[in-house]
C-alpha cells in the first residue's frame, strides 16, 4: 500500500478491530507474560486492560504492534495478521502513547508531532497543516507551544504532545500504555476529560493499560480485568463490572466502594425522577400555595413561559398576596438529562442544594432527590446482568 498517497488526514482513516487469538507469550527465561488469550478489540471503541502489576497488560500491548513478538497464536488488525505485515510499517498505522510520553528531547513540539507524517513522505506543506491541527485538537496552541522543546512543557503539556504525535498519521489504532500516570491527579482527570472529547471525535480503537480501577472505569467502553499470566476475568463495560463482578479477584480489584464508582457510569432514567408540583412564573402565590397543599409538598418548581426551569418556591415564601416571580428563587442546581448520577450528586453537594433539577435541552423534566439518587444506584447495581469472562 503506497501510504503517502493517502487523502488528507482530515478525512479519518476506518476504525479496526484487533483480534487476539489464543496469544501467548513466554520469554526466553522461561517467564509466562500472557498464556492463551482470547480478546476482541472492537473498532472505534476504548478498551482498557487493567490488572495488578506482572499481569502481562504490557505484553499484551505490545504484541499487538510486535515491539514483543508473541509465542503462539494470532493477532488480527482488521483482517490483517500482524505477523504478516512488516513491523515498520505495522507501527506506523498503530500509534502508540507511553508513560513520559518519550518526546525527542532535542525536537520541538511541531517536529516531534511531525515525525510519522515525515516518515511516511508527506510534503512539507501537508505535514505542517497535519501539525497544526493535531496541537489545536489536543489543547495545545501552536503559537505558543510549536516551536518549545519538551523540557519547557509541563507534563500534562507533554502527555498532549504526546497524543498529538501519536495521532498524526491518522492511524487506525492507539496503544496506550499508562499514559496518565506521571501527572498529578488533577492534571491527570483534566486530561482524560480532554481526551474522552477527543476519542468522540476521532472515534480511533484505542487499547488503554492502566493499574488504576477508577481510570478504568472513566476512560473505557470496556474493560478487561485481567490476572496474572493474562488470564482475562472479565471482559464487560463498565457499569456491569461494578454492578457484577464476575469472579472475587474482579470484586477484590474493584474495591468495596464500587456502588459509589458506579455513579459515575450510571445515566439518569426518566423512572428515576420525582415529579413535584410545578407552578408558573406569573401564577398567583395563593395559587402556588394550593399547588403545593394538593401535593402534600414544601416547595414547587417554577417555570417560565416557555416550560424552562426559573427556580423554586418554599411554601413559607408563598403566602400573602402577589406572584410567584417575585417570591420564588433562581435555581442553579440542574443537570441535563443524559448527565451521569455521579454529576447529578456532585452538583447537589457542591450547590448545597437538596435536590437537583433535570433538564432535556430548556424542558423541565424533574427532579432528583438523595433518596431518588439512592433508588436509582441501587436499581441499576440490582438490574446488571452478568457477562461471560473472557468473551470474545
Ligand atoms: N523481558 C522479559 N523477560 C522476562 N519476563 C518478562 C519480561 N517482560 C515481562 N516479563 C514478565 O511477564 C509478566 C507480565 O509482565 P507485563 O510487563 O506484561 O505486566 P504488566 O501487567 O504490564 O505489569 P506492570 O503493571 O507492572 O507494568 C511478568 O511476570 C513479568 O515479570
Amino acid at each position: 500500500m503506497d501510504v503517502s498517497a493517502r487523502p488528507p488526514q482530515t478525512a479519518a482513516s476506518p476504525a479496526q478491530a484487533i483480534r487476539l487469538e489464543g496469544v501467548s507469550k513466554t520469554y526466553p527465561d522461561g517467564s509466562v507474560g500472557v498464556r492463551a488469550l482470547d480478546l476482541t478489540f472492537a473498532a472505534g471503541e476504548l478498551t482498557v486492560l487493567v490488572g495488578p502489576s506482572g499481569c502481562g497488560k504490557t505484553t499484551t500491548m505490545k504484541m499487538i504492534n510486535r515491539i514483543i513478538e508473541p509465542t503462539t497464536g494470532r493477532i488480527l488488525l482488521g483482517d490483517d495478521d500482524v505477523t504478516r505485515v512488516d513491523p515498520v510499517e505495522l507501527r506506523r498505522r498503530i500509534g502508540y502513547v507511553i508513560q513520559n510520553v518519550g518526546l525527542f528531547p532535542h525536537q520541538t513540539v511541531r517536529r516531534n508531532v511531525g515525525t510519522v507524517p515525515r516518515l511516511l513522505g508527506w510534503d512539507k506543506r501537508r505535514t505542517a497543516d497535519r501539525v497544526e491541527e493535531l496541537l489545536e485538537l489536543v489543547g495545545l496552541d501552536p503559537a505558543s507551544f510549536g516551536n518549545r522543546y519538551p523540557h519547557q512543557l509541563s507534563g500534562g503539556q507533554r502527555q498532549r504532545a504526546g497524543v498529538a504525535r501519536a495521532l498524526a498519521a491518522d492511524p487506525a489504532v492507539l496503544l496506550m500504555d499508562e499514559p496518565f500516570s506521571a501527572v498529578d491527579p488533577i492534571v491527570r482527570e483534566r486530561l482524560q476529560t480532554e481526551f474522552l472529547r477527543l476519542q468522540d471525535a476521532v472515534r480511533k480503537t484505542i487499547v488503554f493499560v492502566t493499574h488504576d480501577i477508577e481510570e478504568a472505569v472513566r476512560l473505557g467502553d470496556r474493560i478487561a480485568v485481567m490476572s496474572t499470566g493474562g488470564r482475562v476475568e472479565q471482559f464487560a463495560a463498565p457499569a456491569e463490572l461494578l454492578g457484577s463482578p464476575a469472579t472475587p479477584f474482579v470484586a477484590d480489584f474493584v474495591g468495596a466502594d464500587r456502588g459509589l464508582k458506579r455513579l459515575a457510569v450510571t445515566g439518569i432514567d426518566m423512572a428515576d425522577l420525582e415529579q413535584p408540583p410545578v407552578v408558573h412564573v406569573d401564577d398567583g402565590l395563593a395559587d402556588a400555595r394550593a399547588a403545593m397543599v394538593r401535593a402534600g409538598a414544601r416547595w414547587a418548581v417554577v417555570l417560565d413561559d416557555h416550560q424552562a426551569l426559573h427556580g423554586w418556591i418554599s411554601a413559607e415564601r408563598a403566602t400573602g398576596a402577589g406572584t410567584v416571580r417575585e417570591a420564588g428563587k433562581r435555581m442553579e442546581a440542574w443537570v441535563p438529562i443524559d448527565a451521569t448520577l455521579k454529576t447529578a450528586f456532585s452538583t447537589m453537594l457542591q450547590l448545597e442544594a437538596g435536590w437537583v433539577a433535570v433538564l432535556d435541552g430548556d424542558r423541565f423534566c424533574g427532579v432528583l432527590t438523595p433518596e431518588s439518587l439512592h433508588a436509582a444506584l441501587r436499581r441499576s447495581v440490582e438490574g446488571t446482568v452478568p457477562e461471560t469472562a473472557g468473551a470474545v
